[in-house]
């Protein structure tokens, strides 16, 4: 019942999910976890916070095994009802999918992929679904004790290409040789399903044998997919005729994360790519298969076509997702949950395969030996064709009929290309009209918009004018209204009387009061012109001394003005004559200078040419001297020559010194800017003498002290006295060159100094000139402000005085008429009392209506009748009789009728 209703709405494909535990650099680096399996709820959620991003995410599974789940758990929970399955006759699949190194190989093979059953047929806990499966059939099929056969094929499908890991060795090495040209070819078997072609199967008769070659198969695995499939075929125990057919897929799949993610290069890159074909493919297949779309993409790899009946055909499919549970493969993480979540919703329809008839097997058995001796004989026979030409034909009307039905596909594909441009054409049509429809809506809107508006006012509108119709309505009916007329006329009456009385009173009242105001205003008065005479008497003094100060003021400031022209005259008159002065004084001066510099300079000349001559006579009286001494003259006549020689040269130092003095104070009393220079010069002159001096000593006490220690040597000092001499005589003539210049540039600097002293005092005069002249204007023009401006003052005063005298005049006129306005006024006041002249005719009663019955006779004025009805009937709740609507459109605002 249930396998019939099964077969109708179809299986849904079960989906496990696997989070492995953290690794050991995991758990090294802290990884954070994100990643939580609830196993009961069978639910995993995804939690985590980046950057303010809060990810929170549950999804929930057939199955779910979280880190601390065993192989074992695994196994028995999902895999061994599905291996049973699989020995009742149907087709199953398990594939594992996930990102690489999420524990995909580890859950189908496990730790010890190697290892075989242990003696007592125990497995490691290690062992993954394959060799549990694999166990799980024998120990099956042996305890049924049935007889059984079991196939198994092993194939890898790499960069789409798909390689027979149990082809013999030889002809593998053959194969991977010629690998590019012999790849293994995928052939439809007629039935949906697809067939490796040329696939070898290995018929095995115990776990172990599977075992050894899972092993070398596994030796021959480069990467990427394996497909692993079993085959059992099991007849029941003895005497049954009818035989079980099961096969059990098992898929290890690559590394499911995106290549551009996966960091692979070049080679590494292209594998990658393809391997992200077959998973893509895969990817698109399921959500062709979610979404029921029409077209279902198997073809575009061979993982689909060769996985093609487990998703959406006759297999039972078992899908094993596994996830990390650290951050760092969250993204990963997510879409495995997201891809697996969505393979839920596959639908396949699962089917026993037939049971056959021992007998129809031997039959069909019998038969395929036949067809593979006559390809054996062909092949034998006939050099070069491999099959019989029955077979040829069959494949080449085969290899027809697919190439028209491919150009058949082709054409379909083109029709549908055509419809699909059509449909796209229409679709564009449509959103243009839909947009021109959405504006038009829009407009619509508005416009009904201000329609709503528009009769909104209006109906405001009506309700006015109904309420105020009601309103007249009401006045007018109780204008009609005449009982009242007595009570009124009555009341008047009596209002009338009380008030005439009243103003008798009052009147009275006001006689009395106006009398005492009129006395008191009339004090007023007299206070006011009082108070006006004085004023004005006040104030033509004022004016007058005004003017008089104003005019005082003028002549004061006309007479200081003229003292400081005076000052500024004589300070100009002053400054020329001081300025004439030093220009004359510099002038002197820089004569003078000069003149004292040449009379110097010839002293200083004649004072050198002395000194010479006394020097060449010196050196002439030493020449004899030494002749003498050559002759050996008396000691004391040297001693007394040299003493004589000595004083002669400190008296002619002496003397120039003093006259040098002399020249100086007069020097500096005169120019003190001078000063400098000359005791600079001084100070040389100073210093050249006690050089000369000193070396004059020097050389006398030696020539003395040689003089009395050797006579011998007299004549060798002679000549060192001699050169002495002449040294002093060369030093003479460099002072008077010195001395020359000294007083060239002393000339120079004078003259320098005079020049510019002159052009000072030209400057200073020539601004004094200015000066004066500018006083002098502004002179001018302050004599013409000062009249301008006091003649204003005084025309000011005069028209302010005229203005004042007018406005106190005015004052006085209005104060006298209101006098008489009040004398007047008391007159009137005084003769109230009526006095009967006899000539007015005698007061008589017309029968005239009184002023109550005219009264009477109006009606309420229409302000109280309108408050009186507006108490009654507020607006707010007066309610419009609803119009009926007009059908005829009409403008807001405008009339009926
Ligand atoms: N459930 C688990 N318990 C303990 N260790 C596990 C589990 N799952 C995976 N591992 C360990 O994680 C590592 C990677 O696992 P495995 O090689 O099976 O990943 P994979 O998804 O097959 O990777 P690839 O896509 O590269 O083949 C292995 O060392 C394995 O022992």
């Amino acid at each position: 019942m249930s396998s019939r209703h099964e077969k109708e709405k179809g299986v849904n494909v079960q989906v496990l999910l696997r989070c492995r535990p953290f690794s050991e650099e995991e758990l090294r680096n802290n990884a954070p976890q994100v990643v939580t399996c609830n196993e009961y709820h069978r639910e995993v959620s995804v939690t985590q916070n980046i950057a303010g991003k809060h990810i929170d995410r549950v999804f929930t599974f057939d199955k779910v095994f979280g880190p601390n789940a065993q192989q074992k758990d695994l196994y028995e929970q999902a895999v061994i009802p599905i291996v049973n399955e699989v020995l009742e006759g149907f087709n199953c699949t398990i594939f594992a999918y996930g990102q690489t190194g999420t524990g995909k190989t580890y859950t189908m093979e496990g730790e010890c992929k190697r290892s075989k059953s242990g003696p007592n047929g125990e497995l490691p806990p290690e062992a993954g679904v394959i060799p549990r499966a694999i166990k799980q059939i024998f120990d099956t099929l042996e305890s049924q004790n049935a007889e059984y056969s079991v196939k198994v094929t092993f194939l890898e499908l790499y960069n789409e290409e798909i390689t027979d890991l149990l082809a013999p060795e030889e002809i593998s090495k053959v194969a991977l040789e010629d690998k590019q040209k012999k790849q293994l070819p995928l052939m439809e078997d007629g039935k949906g399903g697809v067939l490796v072609r040329g696939l070898e199967e290995e018929i095995v008769t115990s776990a172990s044998e599977i075992f050894t070659l899972l092993e070398r198969g596994s030796a021959k695995r480069r990467t990427a997919e394996t497909l692993l499939n079993k085959q059992s075929r099991e007849t029941t125990p003895e005497g049954e005729e009818l035989i079980k057919c099961g096969k059990l897929n098992l898929v290890d799949l690559a590394g499911s994360e995106n290549i551009s993610r996966s960091g692979a290069r070049e080679g590494r890159a292209r594998e990658a790519g393809e391997i992200n074909k077959s998973l893509l493919t895969l990817g698109r297949v399921i959500n062709a298969l979610v979404e029921h779309l029409g077209h279902i993409p198997y073809r575009d790899s061979k993982l689909t076509r060769l996985l093609r009946d487990s998703l959406g055909g006759r297999t039972k499919t078992c899908i094993i997702a596994t996830v990390s549970p650290a951050v760092h493969c969250l993204e990963e993480t997510l879409s495995t949950l997201d891809y697996a979540h969505r393979a839920k919703n596959i639908k396949n329809k699962p089917e026993v395969n037939q049971k056959m008839m021992k007998s129809t097997l031997i039959k069909d058995l019998y038969g395929e030996i036949e067809r593979l001796k006559a390809e054996v004989y062909a092949a034998r026979e006939k050099n070069g064709v491999y099959i019989p030409k029955e077979r040829y034909y069959q494949e080449e009307s085969e290899r027809k009929a697919m190439a028209d039905q491919i150009e058949q596909m082709g054409m379909t594909i083109e029709n549908h290309q055509k419809q699909i441009e059509e449909l796209q054409a229409k679709y564009d049509y449509q959103v243009q009209q839909c947009f021109d429809l959405g504006n038009k809506l829009d407009a619509t809107q508005k416009d009904l918009n201000l329609t709503s508006k528009l009769l909104a006012n209006t109906e405001d509108n009506l309700k006015q004018c109904q309420f105020s119709l009601k309103e007249r309505d009401f006045i007018i009916s109780e204008q009609k209204k005449a009982a009242r007329e007595d009570k009124l006329n009555a009341d008047n009456r009596l209002t009338v009387n009380s008030f005439q009385t009243d103003l008798s009173q009052q009147l009275l009242t006001l006689c009395s009061s106006l009398g005492a105001s009129v006395s008191r205003q009339n004090e007023h008065l007299q206070c006011v012109e009082n108070l006006c005479n004085s004023f004005l008497q006040v104030h033509d003094k004022a004016s007058v001394e005004l003017k008089q100060k104003v005019n005082s003021s003028r002549a004061l400031y006309v007479s200081h003005f003229e003292a400081v022209q005076n000052v500024v005259r004589l300070h100009k008159a002053g400054s020329n004559a001081a300025l004439q002065e030093l220009s004359a004084l510099t002038s002197s001066n820089s004569q003078s200078i000069e003149e004292f510099l040449s009379a110097e300079a010839n002293e200083a000349k004649k004072v050198l040419d002395d000194l010479q001559e006394t020097l060449i006579s010196q050196q002439g009286e030493m020449a004899h001297l030494a002749r003498e001494l050559r002759q050996e003259q008396s000691r004391s006549e040297a001693e007394k020559l040299i003493a004589d020689m000595t004083s002669l040269v400190s008296d002619c130092m002496r003397r120039q010194k003093e006259m040098v003095d002399a020249k100086l104070d007069d020097l500096s009393d005169s120019a003190t800017g001078n000063k400098l220079f000359l005791d600079g010069y001084v100070s040389t002159i100073d210093g050249i003498t006690t050089d000369l001096k000193r070396k004059w000593q020097d050389s006398f006490m030696q020539t003395e002290s040689n003089f009395k220690d050797n006579a011998d040597f007299s004549a060798a000092k002679h000549c060192r006295m001699e050169l002495l001499l002449q040294k002093c005589v060369n030093s003479a003539d460099t002072a008077l060159e010195q001395w020359q210049r000294t007083q060239e540039s002393l000339n120079d600097m004078g003259n320098q100094h005079a020049s510019t002293i002159g052009s000072h005092v030209r400057n200073m005069w020539y601004n004094n000139e200015q000066h004066d002249a500018e006083i002098e204007s502004a002179k001018v023009m302050v004599e013409d402000d000062i009249k301008e401006n006091s003649e204003d003052l005084i025309r000011w005063f005069d028209g302010l005085s005229k203005q004042e005298k007018l406005s106190v005049s005015k004052i006085l006129a209005t104060s006298r008429t209101h006098s008489e306005t009040l004398e007047n006024l008391g007159s009137d006041h005084s003769q109230q009392d009526y006095e009967p002249t006899g000539t007015t005719p005698v007061r008589c009663e017309p029968d005239i209506p009184s002023k109550g019955t005219i009264e009477s006779l109006r009606a309420m004025p229409m302000d109280a009748l309108q408050e009186e009805f507006r108490e009654n009937n507020s607006y707010e709740s007066f309610h419009v009789k609803e119009p009926k609507p007009s059908l005829i459109p009409r403008a807001p605002l405008s009339q009926i009728n």
